[in-house]
């Protein structure tokens, strides 16, 4: 073995390397591992690969508030699935009668119409990075997602509100949307529970939901959002090359009760 090193400093160098490697696969075992985010003047490969990030949670648990805190720090498109669809709504589509009654009534839009909205706001965009915010709404929003973009997302963020404080900020958003009232709200959280939450159990069995605790002010909320999106940024530089990343679980917090 001695043979293999021609200097001493060589073989502590080697010995180093072994060390890293170890520390590497301790560090794999404690980790969700993701592929990373892309960076400027990648190949042309992992450039097409989208970065996405699902973010889901019930009605007013934040999700919109904090998708922009996170576009903003962390340079992510976010895509917001209720905002395309009241886009397409108010304008000449074929679609915007039938998805204004979906709206009020608190149900959720055919699979087909959501997808290919997101499917062309991730191809006309120039970033890499998105923030899906919320979508998927149903197992088959989810199934429908992953066969036409062909990936799974990278991971799930998930804002956990007690329903009284969601229904609280739903009543008092002043935006004019047609479901900002307490009928359509009732009719959410039910859709929300039996049809949603399933969804985000599937990622959480799957090791891929971060689970936030979406009480308290904006900001506070923001401080448990942004390390792990700064883990995300670290590892990146840590990780190029590889092409995946790991953020500590620490911020996994496993299956959610029903
Ligand atoms: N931490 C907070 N404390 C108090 N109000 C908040 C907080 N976060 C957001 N809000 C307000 O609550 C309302 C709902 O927030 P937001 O629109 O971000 O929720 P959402 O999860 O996107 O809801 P929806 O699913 O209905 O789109 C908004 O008026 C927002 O300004
Ligand atoms: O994937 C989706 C997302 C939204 N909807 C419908 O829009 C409203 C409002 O959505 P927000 O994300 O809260 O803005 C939602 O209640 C659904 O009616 C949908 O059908 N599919
Ligand atoms: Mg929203």
């Amino acid at each position: 073995m001695w043979r293999r090193f021609t200097s001493l400093p060589l073989f502590f160098s080697h010995l180093q390397q072994v060390r890293r490697a170890d520390e590497l696969k301790i560090c794999q075992a404690f980790c969700t591992e993701i592929v990373k985010p892309p960076v400027e003047g990648e190949s042309n490969s992992r450039r097409n690969n989208p970065f996405v990030a699902f973010v889901l949670g019930g009605p007013g648990s934040g999700k919109g508030t904090q998708c922009l805190k996170i576009a903003e720090t962390f340079g992510f498109d976010h895509i917001g699935a209720g905002d395309l669809l009241r886009k397409e709504m108010h304008s000449d589509s074929e679609n915007g009668a039938m998805i204004q009654k979906l709206m009020k009534e608190g149900s959720i839009a055919p699979s087909e119409v959501t997808v290919k909205l997101i499917k062309k706001a991730i191809e006309s965009a120039e970033n890499r990075k998105f923030l899906i915010d919320g979508f998927p709404r149903s197992e088959e929003n989810r199934v429908a997602y992953e066969r036409i973009i062909g990936a799974e997302p990278n991971f799930v963020l998930f804002f956990d509100c007690p329903e009284e404080v969601m229904v609280k900020r739903v009543l008092n958003r002043n935006e004019g949307r047609v479901d900002d009232n307490e009928h359509t709200v009732k009719e959410r959280l039910k859709v929300y529970k039996a049809i949603t939450l399933p969804v985000a159990n599937h990622y959480a069995k799957k090791g891929k939901l971060y689970k936030v605790d979406g009480t308290g002010t904006q900001e506070e909320i923001f401080e448990r959002v942004r390390p792990i999106f700064a883990s995300l940024s670290t590892l990146d530089s840590a990780s190029r090359g590889s092409g995946k990343v790991c953020i500590p679980s620490p911020y996994f917090t496993g299956m959610l009760l029903l």
